[in-house]
């Protein structure tokens, strides 16, 4: 049951949301004198708080959670068909696609960190425009809605790549030899910016607004099939002290996001900055965030450079092998790489 609904005041509310206690079970172990200390109120206030909550909690949650069980029951059987039904969405680039098992996941959340200038958000803004293939192109015919952090979304960059999912469109009909109804011939640039949703976000408090918003804005548009957040990290490396607070807030946006991908069958992408860890007497190149925030994702892939090549290695996920793969960024956006198009010219 979320926050929103206890009857306490707007104020109360915004700190409980600000703290990163967004639903009232995550009050259900908090103590009076941890509370206070969250918000920044008198201890009284957080026992009338956690009164409030215990009381609406404690009518209705049992029940809730009963609920939640019996309709979640499942079967495997169900699962698998539901895994096998499950779209992905093609990331332009085919050995990529081939080692993520047919493209990214949807239903899903997918973790792509890398240092910078390696291709984050070119990646996330192909998959904001690949998430609209139609249908009769293998595509997932979606809209994407795109969180932008660190103000790297470009639109003109997005243009260039809509007109290059175009061409590519009307290749494979010329190569068909076939007329796709309702396809390349009435879809434009201009159609695939107007199906990206933009949020500009200017600081971590905005950040857990627009994620908590999420779930309402998806339910009035069912067709958003791709959430980017470009990228998760940045707001909450800078000038943040509290560790704590910042595990508590990142751990409640990464369930709220899960809870997004399952429950809208939209993939989920969180680009994400690297750092440097010292561990076994050196230093490694590790994603932002640390141990705490490893869990918070179903794939992880991690983009590095293999000399002058740009390479993806699938780092994490719970039914494909680890394998990397190389790819490009062009004009025209996410390709294979050179060496690889070269390979399979030679064969
Ligand atoms: N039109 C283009 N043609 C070819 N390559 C391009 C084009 N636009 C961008 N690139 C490549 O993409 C790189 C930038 O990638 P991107 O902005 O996605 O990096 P990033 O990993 O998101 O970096 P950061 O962490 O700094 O945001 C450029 O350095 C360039 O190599």
């Amino acid at each position: 049951m979320e926050i929103a609904s206890l009857p306490i005041s707007a104020s109360q509310r915004a700190k409980l949301i600000s703290a990163g206690y967004n639903s009232i079970s995550s009050l259900s172990s908090v103590i009076p004198a941890q509370l206070a200390r969250d918000l920044g109120v008198s201890e009284n206030e957080a026992i009338a708080i956690l009164k409030v909550a215990s009381q609406r909690g404690g009518v209705e949650r049992p029940h809730e959670s009963h609920l939640a069980i019996v309709n979640g029951a499942q079967s495997a059987w169900d699962m698998l068909h539901e895994e096998e039904a499950c779209k992905r969405i093609t990331t332009s680039c085919s050995d990529l696609d081939d080692i993520l098992g047919g493209g990214i996941s949807c239903k899903e959340v997918t973790e792509i960190g890398g240092v910078p200038g390696i291709g984050k958000t070119q990646i996330g803004i192909q998959l904001a425009i690949n998430v609209q293939i139609p249908v009769g192109y293998g595509g997932v015919e979606g809209k994407a809605v795109y969180i932008d952090t660190e103000g790297s979304f470009m639109v003109e960059r997005a243009s260039q790549i809509a007109e290059a999912c175009i061409k590519d469109m009307q290749e494979y009909d010329h190569f068909l030899r076939k007329d796709l109804p309702g396809c390349q011939a009435k879809l434009t640039s201009n159609d695939f910016l107007a199906n990206i949703n933009y949020f500009r976000i200017c600081s971590y408090t905005e950040q857990i607004a627009v994620i908590n918003y999420l779930d309402k804005f998806i339910s009035e548009h069912p067709d958003v099939k791709v959430v980017i957040v470009d990228s998760i990290t940045f707001h909450f490396r800078q000038d943040f002290e509290d560790m704590a607070l910042r595990t508590r807030l990142l751990g409640g946006m990464a369930l709220k996001l899960m809870k997004l991908a399952k429950k809208f069958s939209l993939a989920v992408i969180l680009l994400n900055q690297v750092t440097t860890k010292y561990s076994g007497g050196s230093f490694h190149l590790t994603l932002a965030l640390g141990d705490s925030w490893s869990h918070a994702c179903t794939n992880r892939i991690i983009l590095y450079w293999n000399g002058n090549e740009r390479c993806a290695h699938l780092d994490k996920s719970p039914s494909l092998r680890s394998a990397s793969a190389p790819y490009s960024v062009t004009g025209e956006g996410i390709r294979n790489s050179a060496s690889s198009c070269k390979r399979a010219r030679i064969t």
